[in-house]
């Protein structure tokens, strides 16, 4: 009763706004999250808020560039979806007073298992490039992946922290160019190789052909090799890469990168228990399931629903990693659940550079890890190891028999 009195006087002030109302500073008290008049505050509060401030900041060609995918972007879609799929089964009563999120990969520890995958351009989002989402990951403490395509060149981004980074590799018609970044990589502490496997051609980016999508300078590329695009229809980057990729690259030129470089070896962009094992027969020292963000191949397999086919064909063997769709730190219990080391986020980490820059990112990296830690508090996982498959519950699920 009491208390029934009290809550009506307080609607009363709050909303009349009498000067000794204690809720009068309440608007402003309470931050900029808070908003009155029921309008989306500007302030994000998780990181898909990111791509609406993305859009906001960035002019529609580089906006449609970073958050498109392939042709009816049915994949882009089912990325997300298929996350949204997958259940949680919780256990109660388990000690959560302390949560242990870190993780080693290849031997590097990170405090979560969340890695910057590599995406292309920065520039476009930020003057300071690929320069300040390698700061904000060292400062979240954890390993970014740089392009091949980065707009800043890797001794740059190699002299602006000094975190453990990855490079990524295309294979292209010139193999003598393709060798000396492998060479220079090395040469500047980048730990690992990552080869991206699924790019023999560009996919169909529709938003990109209708915008006439500019090439952007691949500053690895510098004074090695300049294409000329000619073609004034459609997307100059389709273009672009068409002319400068291999498309003729076999499983046998593992191999050939083997040959040449001593770093470890992760493929990007397998989705078939086939290609895991081809993979791991061929050497790699690790894979990520990948459908390059959906940007290739429409209608490839959401990754997640391919995870646990690929796990199975690996057998501990190598770690495997996953990319695309992960939103939430539930999404990335779900991944680890299903068998991944870790996940890689690309689009969030582009958004957060596009509306905040280096803040940006690093905000996008610790929501996802402090959404981690409360999805692993709530579900009974003190530790990475301690998330199981019997921790999640997927579509095809079936019930043991009770008989
Ligand atoms: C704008 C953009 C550029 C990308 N550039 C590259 C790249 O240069 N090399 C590469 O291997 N993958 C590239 N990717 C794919 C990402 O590494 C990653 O597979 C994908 O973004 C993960 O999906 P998500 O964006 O839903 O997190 C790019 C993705 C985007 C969105
Ligand atoms: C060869 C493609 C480089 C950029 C890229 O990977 C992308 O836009 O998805």
């Amino acid at each position: 009763m009491l208390h029934a009195f009290i809550s009506k006087i307080s609607v009363v002030n709050y909303l009349n706004f009498s000067t000794h109302s204690p809720l009068k500073a309440a608007p402003s008290s309470l931050g900029q999250n808070y908003n009155i008049k029921g309008k989306m505050s500007s302030e994000p509060v998780n990181v898909n808020d990111f791509k609406e401030l993305a859009r906001n900041a960035l002019p529609k060609m580089y906006y449609d560039y970073y958050a498109g995918g392939a042709e009816d972007e049915h994949t882009l879609r089912e990325n997300i979806q298929a996350f949204h799929r997958i259940t949680i089964r919780p256990r109660v009563l388990v000690d959560v007073s302390q949560i242990d999120m870190s993780i080693t990969i290849l031997g590097y520890p990170i405090s979560a298992p969340i890695l910057v995958a590599p995406t292309a351009a920065h520039k476009l989002a930020i003057r300071e490039g690929e320069l300040a989402t390698a700061r904000a990951a060292a400062a979240a403490k954890t390993i970014m992946i740089l392009s091949y395509s980065s707009t800043c060149s890797m001794e740059e981004v190699a002299s602006s922290c000094n975190a453990v980074r990855f490079f990524q590799l295309h294979i292209s018609k010139r193999r003598d160019i393709s060798a000396l970044l492998v060479q220079r990589a090395e040469r500047f502490g980048y730990k690992a190789i990552v080869l991206t496997a699924d790019t023999p051609r560009l996919g169909r980016r529709e938003a990109d052909i209708r915008n006439k999508m500019i090439g952007f300078p691949v500053k690895n590329l510098e004074g090695l090799m300049s294409i000329d695009v000619k073609s004034d229809h459609g997307s100059k980057l389709e273009a672009y890469y068409n002319e400068m990729l291999d498309a003729s690259i076999r499983w046998e030129d593992i191999g050939w990168l083997r040959s040449i470089t001593n770093l470890p070896i992760l493929i990007k962009g397998i989705l078939t228990h086939e290609d895991a094992t081809k993979a791991v027969e061929g050497g790699v020292d690790g894979i990520i399931v990948s459908n390059h963000g959906a940007r290739q191949l429409d209608f490839a397999p959401a990754t997640v629903s391919v995870l646990e086919e690929v796990v199975h064909a690996v057998k501990g063997k190598v770690p495997v990693l996953l990319d695309g769709g992960v939103r939430r730190g539930t999404d990335v219990f779900k991944a680890l659940a299903l068998g991944a080391q870790a996940v890689l986020i690309g689009r969030p980490v582009l958004f957060g550079l596009a509306a905040k820059g280096e803040g940006g990112v690093r905000t996008v990296l610790e929501m996802l890890k402090n959404e981690l830690e409360i999805s692993m508090s709530l579900s009974g996982c003190p530790c990475i190891k301690d998330i199981t498959r019997s921790h999640v519950r997927t579509p095809d699920h079936k019930l043991p028999s009770m008989l």
